[in-house]
């Protein structure tokens, strides 16, 4: 994880880029690995695209997918590593934030349209993503524990940046890239993973999530653009009624 904070336009819009993230497993505390976020929303971010690698726990997936998360599985917060836990900060969001639709559906529309005109719908995947606190990788009954549960991938980060990207009232889009497919069975002969596997296959896909996610940020800029100019006159027409 390179730890850079990368800030400057992409496909024109002011992005603010983290090349790695804060991770549980490192020692770091929940509030401290999602501090990124609350300082995005400081600095004025308002939309977080999120990515990680992930395990294929959905045997149909392929290594190299990319995955649209549509909903997660905060196992570390259900069970008590919650990045919320700890006084309410009110400046950000209320007590008890709802999370019932953390990956906005419109957001979720456009990715998996952009994807398509990209010739992607090969390797696109929509499904849930539980995270897991690491660092070991899963044995194969936790992996089919996770299954049952519901997770089509499995990971150690995401879940508790969004949590706090939405209790800040952000909107979230998050992919999923699958590095290796989870092994299910006890004794199995296959290649158990390794963490030079999860970059290998990261960095053959990066060039595609990266065109992905510029052209959704194009994208998104047009939309804000259509949208100051269509409420500039009403900005103008209120300012002329005060006038009066
Ligand atoms: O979720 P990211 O950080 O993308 O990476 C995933 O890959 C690493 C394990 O190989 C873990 O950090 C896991 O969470
Ligand atoms: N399990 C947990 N985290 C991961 C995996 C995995 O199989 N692959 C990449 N990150």
């Amino acid at each position: 994880h390179a730890g850079n904070l990368v800030l400057g336009y992409l496909s024109g819009v002011p992005t603010v880029c983290m090349q790695g993230r804060l991770h549980f497993y490192e020692g770091h505390p929940a509030w401290l690995v999602t501090m990124p976020i609350r300082m995005m929303k400081l600095i004025g971010v308002e939309t977080l695209i999120v990515t990680n690698a992930s395990g294929g726990l959905n045997q149909d997936y392929n290594s190299g997918d990319i995955m649209v998360i549509k909903d997660h599985i905060n196992l570390t917060g259900l069970t008590g590593q919650h990045p919320l836990v700890g006084p309410n900060d009110e400046k950000f969001g209320p007590r008890f934030p709802a999370m019932t639709t953390p990956y906005d559906p419109e957001l979720r529309r456009l990715a998996q349209e952009t994807a398509k005109e990209l010739g992607f719908s090969g390797f696109m995947r929509e499904g849930v993503y539980v995270k897991v606190s690491g660092p070991s990788y899963e044995t194969p009954s936790e992996s089919r524990l996770l299954r049952k549960i519901g997770a089509d991938t499995v990971g150690m980060s995401t879940a508790p940046e969004v949590v706090v990207a939405i209790h800040a009232g952000m909107k979230v889009l998050g992919f999923s890239m699958v590095t290796n497919v989870v092994i299910l069975k006890q004794d199995s002969d296959k290649t158990p993973p390794t963490h030079q596997e999860v970059m290998d296959t990261a960095n053959k896909r990066a060039k595609d999530l990266q065109l992905l996610v510029k052209t959704i940020v194009g994208k998104l800029a047009s939309t804000l653009k259509a949208t100051e100019s269509a409420a500039t006159p009403a900005a103008a027409m209120l300012h002329k009624e005060k006038e009066n």
